[in-house]
């Protein structure tokens, strides 16, 4: 492909995204694509949103985008920011910027058009390139060249770059692990470590989110070294001081060699030590989702199974525990074994035992209890407390029948455990 024409990726011809390009683009007014759509397709790889840069302004932008037959949700229209929405799509249409204000963490913006003015106030020269309805790469701050030798450069002067908006910190290094390779742009490395103290302004939400996007790149592993030795990572994860974060190394090995999906939150966990006492202060404070709560949590505090369980007593475990927490402590016990497997036959043999259990656990489809409270009351035990609590013990011995008690044995002992107590 023609390194400075696009023309021919599939989600450039698709047709509403044309109409609209089209209606934006009438009257001496243009809009091009923008950002990671660009950067990820002249990459070669998968683009998900598509960012649209114009120079209407966004009043305009509504009005012609809703003439052209589009839906219009005013998302962040201080930073000139409208989604148009079509046939459940949405595109980011955001004005030309001509000048930000700004605290380092909520810009102030006038709308501008001059597409270069636009580009210097990007962060990344990667992240600066525009596309024109034809499929045309316009490059105004020498993002081809970086692109090309994979390096992540801030835009003009680093230090404006990141005070316009702290975050572009923790980008650095997300951009880096995704795109970059060798050692990150020496003067951008620099400038993140001065600057790391702007990250305290930064709100726990937006900082987590960052992390977790690092986090999800096919291999973050340099990328966190990096924040480590800059500073970054001790200011955003203070717990993080004494963890060898090289641990992360095994589990991105496993993750290639054995097919795994890379997941943010088990990488994290890779990371922290068993039963660091620090985790829940550290979910409380980057704001963690309660479901990403439990998760690091259950790592800190359940143990992993032991290798050799055997079939029913691992099915055991398996019926009462959440299958994504289960997996999650089965592949970084796998992977603590397979780290240990050249020096140990032991943990070969662990390592052995791990991959077991997680086919047992892939292959085995959950019964479900076949008995129910009606099925109580049919029996004569009145609803209430009493009807929990037979209900529980039945299912404590159909779990310890390795489910094989069958529902007409389960109700003989619930009518016996009724008599007996009534
Ligand atoms: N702090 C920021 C955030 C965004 N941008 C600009 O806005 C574009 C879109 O931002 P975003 O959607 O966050 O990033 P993408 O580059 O699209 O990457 P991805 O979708 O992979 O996150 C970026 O490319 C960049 O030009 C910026 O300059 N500074």
């Amino acid at each position: 492909m023609d390194k400075r024409l696009i023309s021919d990726s599939k989600w450039l011809a698709d047709e509403k995204l044309q109409t609209l390009l089209a209606a934006l683009s009438t009257d001496g007014e243009e809009a091009r694509i923008v950002g990671g759509a660009v950067r990820n397709t002249l990459l070669g790889q998968t683009v998900t949103d598509i960012d649209i840069a114009t120079t209407t302004e966004p009043g305009e932008t509504v009005r012609r985008a809703r003439s052209a037959g589009f839906r219009t949700a005013p998302t962040g229209i201080d930073h000139g920011t409208v989604t148009v929405i079509a046939d459940g799509r949405a595109w980011e249409v955001t004005t030309l910027r001509a000048d930000v204000e700004t605290d380092g963490r909520h810009a102030s913006v006038t709308f501008g058009r001059d597409w270069r003015s636009d580009a210097e106030r990007r962060d990344f020269t990667i992240n600066a390139l525009y596309a024109c309805a034809d499929g045309e790469i316009v490059d105004l701050v020498g993002g081809l060249p970086d692109l090309e030798n994979r390096t992540l450069r801030f835009i003009g002067d680093a230090d404006t770059r990141i005070t316009e908006d702290y975050l572009r910190i923790l980008r650095f290094f997300r951009f880096f692990a995704w795109y970059g390779r060798g050692r990150p742009d020496a003067a951008g490395l620099k400038a993140c470590a001065r600057h790391r103290d702007g990250l305290e302004r930064l709100s726990a939400e937006r900082v987590w989110a960052e992390l977790k996007k690092l986090l999800s790149a096919p291999d973050p592993s340099r990328a966190l070294l990096w924040m480590r030795q800059t500073g970054v990572l001790t200011k955003i994860l203070p717990e993080s001081e004494k963890w060898g974060i090289d641990t992360i190394g095994p589990l991105i090995e496993a993750e290639q060699t054995l097919g795994w999906q890379p997941d943010p939150l088990l990488r994290l966990a890779a990371i922290i030590p068993p039963y660091e006492p620090r985790i829940t202060e550290l979910g409380r404070r980057l704001r963690l989702s309660n479901a990403e709560k439990a998760a690091l949590e259950g790592w800190a505090e359940a143990p992993s199974p032991a290798a050799n369980l055997d079939e029913s007593g691992f099915r055991k475990i398996v019926y009462r525990a959440d299958a994504k927490g289960l997996s999650r402590r089965l592949k970084l016990a796998l992977v603590s074994a397979r780290a240990r497997a050249s020096e140990d036959d032991g943990a070969l043999m662990e390592a052995a035992g791990y991959t077991r259990l997680m086919k047992l656990a892939d292959a085995w489809q959950k019964p479900s209890f076949p008995v129910n409270g009606n099925d109580l009351a049919k029996l004569g035990l009145v609803k209430g407390k009493a009807v929990g609590e037979v209900l529980a013990r039945l299912e404590e011995e159909w779990i310890a029948s390795d489910f094989s008690l069958k529902r007409d044995a389960l109700l003989e002992r619930a009518a016996a455990m009724i008599s007996s107590a009534g």
